[in-house]
């Protein structure tokens, strides 16, 4: 099963209809989707097949109306950097969707999946986040708008709201960085609340890569950075894709 699928994802890569060109990935993870491939040919009807069921995956990291004004200065400001390493990475659904040749599979793969910083469809209410990186600098960071679902305690971001965009930033750095990762170990500091409705910024680093681990620290501040909101640190190990999709 796993060989076959891989096989079909082999396929996608190397025959992705023009839609689905992933212009907007980075080198690096058109590089990572290329090495997965395995090299082989297959019928021109099965090619045929699996472009009949490819679209192009939606970008869950571009603005959208319920961003804050704040969010878009910051989206902006970051964007502006481009000319200094700093890039934005795309935020599908699904992580499948670097990780195995594209939406394609995704869609055979457990199909009602999704990631869960990206489950709800509705604008503003969850997550709302975008991720830029500086590959030079070993850095990312990612611009987060806590949306009125994400409460905990009365008016503000919930704990566990917090471990998630702490532990997708910093496995998104990790991933940007070294390849396809799985968190082994998070350590958070929580230390002063965060305000629903409120756009901050999670700052990431890649502190050092022992072997397949590869050690991250990251910072939750407000959008002007004067206020500290969380501290953390994670240990990412990396895995194969066969390891990540578990088969
Ligand atoms: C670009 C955008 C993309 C888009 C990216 C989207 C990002 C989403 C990110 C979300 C990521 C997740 O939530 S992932 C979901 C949560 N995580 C999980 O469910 C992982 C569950 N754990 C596991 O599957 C496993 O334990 C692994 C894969 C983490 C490691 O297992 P393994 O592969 O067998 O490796 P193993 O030999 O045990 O360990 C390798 C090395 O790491 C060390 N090690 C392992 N675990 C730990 C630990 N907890 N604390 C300290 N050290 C540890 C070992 O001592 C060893 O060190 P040494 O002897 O080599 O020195």
């Amino acid at each position: 099963m796993w060989r076959n699928t891989m096989r079909f994802a082999a396929v996608l890569c190397r025959h992705l209809p023009p839609q689905m060109n992933p212009q907007n990935l980075t080198a690096s993870l058109k590089k990572m989707i290329l090495e997965s491939a395995v090299k082989f040919s297959r019928p021109a009807r099965t090619i045929a097949w699996s472009r009949a069921l490819c679209s192009a995956p939606k970008d869950y990291g571009v603005p959208n109306p319920s961003w804050s004004a704040e969010m878009m200065s910051l989206y902006e400001r970051y964007s502006a950097k481009g000319a200094e390493s700093w890039e934005r990475l795309p935020s599908y659904k699904r992580y499948l969707t670097y990780s195995a040749g594209g939406q394609c599979l995704s869609r055979l793969h457990k199909p009602t999946a999704r990631l869960f910083t990206r489950n709800l469809e509705e604008e503003g209410a969850g997550f709302e986040y975008t991720v830029f990186a500086n590959k030079a600098e070993r850095r990312a960071v990612c611009l987060f708008q806590a949306g009125p679902l994400l409460e905990g305690p009365p008016g503000h971001v919930h704990g566990g709201a917090i471990a998630t965009i702490i532990d997708s930033a910093t496995g998104i750095c990790a991933t940007y960085l070294t390849g396809f990762v799985m968190t082994a170990n998070l350590n958070i500091n929580y230390r002063n609340p965060i305000p629903l409705g409120s756009v901050v910024l999670v700052e990431c680093e890649l502190d050092r890569t022992e072997g397949r681990k590869t050690f991250v620290s990251c910072r939750i501040t407000s959008a002007d950075g004067s206020k500290l909101h969380a501290e953390a640190t994670a240990l990412f190990v990396s895995v194969s894709v066969g390891t990540l999709i578990g088969f």
